[in-house]
């Protein structure tokens, strides 16, 4: 219906647009964002924090896909063989998917930053609450819906265990395709220290629901020159289409807000 003013009411300033994901920048009432800076100072010890526990079964890596954002790794759950527990959680969470984002060159790709500083990637274990709900997809949408581990990558020594997924990157190179993966222990990419901080978040993707309690690890994992190119020869592109390198696919900061982050270690 016109309003009185004659112009159409649809009209609107256009909000800021990620430029890749072509989604708010800044979610309408989000008070619990991520990715954030850790400022380490600021970070509370909380001596209630348990250590995390993780018990993955190789058995149940299905495939690797490139999803048009990132390459997911993606896990059989309908049972719980692959969970996480204990840390700040409260329930035994199942692992979904494990995922990167990195940037086009070493000097940045992280989501997360501690005191400022930048890594080169960074790995996401995605967990859903299988306790709590029916579905990943279901789990999305709640509060303690997911927990998400976060693991720095910094460039350094060959790392043994990333080799088999960089050997099976080429068959996913654009949008859409899909590869069969199998018996691959995403515990290998884990740093052997157990320090973390945890915040409560949400995703840095669309839908961007804040449904996310993140789990970061302290000490990042090394990784050399040519398995960080490995991933930057993916594309954003399907076949045919002009090819986009994806590479910087990593959300800007958000505002800590009313928030505290939690450290495991003193
Ligand atoms: C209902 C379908 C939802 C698909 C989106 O899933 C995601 C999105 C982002 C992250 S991240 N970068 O915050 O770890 C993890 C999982
Ligand atoms: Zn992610």
């Amino acid at each position: 219906r016109p309003c009185s003013l004659g112009t159409c009411c649809s009209y609107r300033l256009r909000d800021a647009l990620h430029p890749l994901w072509q989604s708010p920048l800044s979610v309408p009432g989000g008070t619990r964002q991520s990715p954030i800076d850790i400022q380490w100072r600021d970070s509370i010890f909380d001596p209630y924090l348990r250590p995390l526990k993780i018990s993955y079964d190789p058995d149940t890596c299905l495939h690797i896909w490139n999803n048009g954002y990132s390459f997911l790794v993606e896990f059989e759950d309908s049972a719980d063989k692959s969970i996480i527990m204990g840390g700040p959680l409260e329930n035994q969470y199942r692992l979904k998917q494990f995922h990167f984002h990195w940037g086009a060159i070493n000097e940045w790709g992280s989501e997360h930053t501690i005191d400022s500083r930048v890594y080169p990637a960074e790995l996401h274990l995605v967990h859903w609450n299988a306790v709590k709900y029916e579905s990943f997809e279901d789990a999305v949408m709640e509060g303690n819906g997911l927990a998400v581990i976060g693991v720095f990558l910094k460039l350094g020594a060959y790392h043994d265990g990333l080799q088999k997924l960089v050997d099976a990157l080429p068959a996913v190179k654009h949008k859409d395709e899909i590869v069969e993966f199998d018996s691959f222990d995403p515990s290998c990419l884990l740093p052997s220290c157990p320090d973390y901080w945890t915040y409560a978040g949400s995703l840095t993707t669309p839908p961007l629901t804040e449904s996310v309690t993140w789990i970061i690890k302290k000490k990042a994992i090394e990784v050399d020159e040519d398995q960080l190119e490995a991933f930057r020869m993916l594309l954003f592109t399907s076949p045919g289409e002009e090819e986009k390198r994806m590479v910087d696919n990593f959300r800007p900061l958000q505002p800590l807000m009313n928030r505290t982050v939690r450290s495991s270690f003193q």
